[in-house]
């Protein structure tokens, strides 16, 4: 494939812009291609190179690089009426009250920018509401590019994941494994009375995918009450893809006490919400005392982007057909590896998939599955699944970033070129696509 023109891009980008890029993960090596424009579930690189996509924006988009006719013409006519305002408008009421409709724990939203905006916001919620300060958060979770949440290490050893966040605030932060419950008990027990929040991807969707075990979250439920501790989770990727409109909560049968979203509720433009009981929603200004604002919290072209495709999802069959896609993608995948890489895992569910290039003399492997994680339960493989970040972090990294990824793209499959970044089949893609990829897949295990 040629890069000329992508190559060039990026050499003008590396001299104006940090790294060439306006988000650490695009910084592919040795240089990212760039995009002219997508198409259903393919993108079109500026050398006219052509891919079928699985990173869809990393999330936002579910269904592929065409809106559907009734979302594209509620963003044009958003739009075209003037972009913001600084003043309220109905669009944000309609989006509000779809989500408080559909989403189980979800009475009453506020919407910000961006994913990490939501999980700022929530955190500073719920040290106002509880008048604590200790966040317990997952190792290997992602809550963005947050101060309170860049923390790495065990509970009493963590330390920012970042320079330029002071050690200071990691110690209100503390990080335990994922589907542990001991752990967790003894965090909560050991700080009882300072601890504000759980806050908790309900599927770990930035360390490979790690699905939680049996009732994981309903015992983080009960741990969290026991305590007087918000529960929150952060649904920013699994939110309106996982469990559909109900969402990952609604899928694992869960009441968080607050939820953050982004990504799909924006239908693929900036935002991100935070949501919750009404008791502690009102707490953010101006009804409550929590400082939150925005000058384009509820931009309209989002919100009406956002409830056009909710909308749409909620009157097609998007999630039958992404699910369904997901599955084959899946077993595919298992498929393939079974006979030529077995030490490999395939994880994900509904519209998410990932290989865990899990390392042959990795610990996880056994030949019985005593995980009795959630993770797809098509899984041939049970025992592989992984259980917390650290499983997923003893992968083949390397082999994931100079060898399998080039190799896709070279075939053209643009997957994400970080090991541990989730994947996503939108409403675009066909079973002749999976094909496709499934074949290029064979090839590269060949
Ligand atoms: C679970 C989760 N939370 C928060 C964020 C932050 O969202 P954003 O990138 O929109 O700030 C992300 C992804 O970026 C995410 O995956
Ligand atoms: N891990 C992030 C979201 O899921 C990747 C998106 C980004 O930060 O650019």
């Amino acid at each position: 494939m040629n890069h000329k023109r992508s190559r060039a891009l990026y050499d003008r980008a590396l001299s104006v812009i940090p790294g060439g890029v306006n988000s650490s993960v695009r910084a592919i090596r040795p240089y990212p291609f760039f995009i002219e424009r997508g198409d259903g579930a393919h993108v079109i690189d500026a050398d006219g190179n052509r891919y079928l996509d699985y990173v869809m924006g990393y999330g936002p988009l579910l269904f592929g690089h065409d809106l559907p006719e009734p979302v594209r013409a509620a963003v044009q006519s958003a739009a075209s009426d003037g972009p913001m305002y600084g003043a309220p408008t109905e669009v944000e009421v309609d989006l509000a009250e779809f989500v408080t409709r559909h989403v189980p724990s979800v009475e009453m939203i506020r919407f910000v920018n961006s994913g990490t905006e939501a999980t700022v916001s929530a955190v500073r919620l719920a040290r106002g509401y509880t008048g604590r300060n200790k966040i317990v958060v997952m190792e290997g979770g992602y809550h963005g590019a947050q101060e309170s949440t860049l923390v790495e290490g065990s509970h009493d050893a963590q330390r920012p994941s970042s320079s330029g966040i002071p050690q200071a605030f990691a110690r209100h932060t503390l990080p335990v494994p994922f589907n542990d419950e001991e752990a967790l008990r003894a965090v909560l027990a050991e700080h009882r009375d300072d601890i504000a929040a759980v806050l908790v991807e309900p599927i770990l969707g930035n360390t490979g995918i790690v699905a939680p075990v049996d009732d994981y979250h309903q015992t983080v439920r009960e741990l969290c009450d026991e305590i007087g501790a918000l529960l929150i989770f952060d649904e920013v990727i699994t939110g309106f893809r996982v469990g559909g409109l109900q969402c990952a909560q609604g899928k694992f049968g869960i009441m968080p006490d607050l939820t953050t979203f982004g990504k799909i509720i924006g239908g693929g433009f900036p935002v991100g919400a935070v949501g919750g009981r009404t008791e502690i929603v009102e707490e953010f200004t101006p009804a409550g005392e929590v400082f939150q604002s925005g000058t384009f919290s509820g931009h309209p072209v989002t919100m009406a982007a956002g409830l056009a495709t909710l909308q749409f999802a909620a009157e097609n069959d998007v999630y039958d057909h992404v699910n369904a896609l997901g599955d084959q993608i899946r077993s595919g995948m298992r498929d393939i590896l079974a006979d030529r890489a077995p030490e490999y895992t395939v994880v994900g569910t509904d519209s998410m998939f990932k290989t865990i290039f899990t390392r042959a003399d990795s610990e996880i492997q056994s030949d019985d599955c005593e995980t009795g994680c959630q993770q797809d339960r098509s899984c041939t493989r049970f025992s592989d699944c992984p259980k917390n970040g650290s499983d997923v972090q003893c992968a083949e990294t390397d082999r994931w970033e100079r060898l399998f990824w080039p190799a896709m793209k070279e075939q053209g499959i643009f997957l994400t070129a970080n090991q541990f970044e989730s994947q996503f089949v939108s409403y675009a893609h066909t079973e002749t696509d999976i094909e496709e990829t499934l074949e290029a897949y064979k090839m590269f295990f060949e």
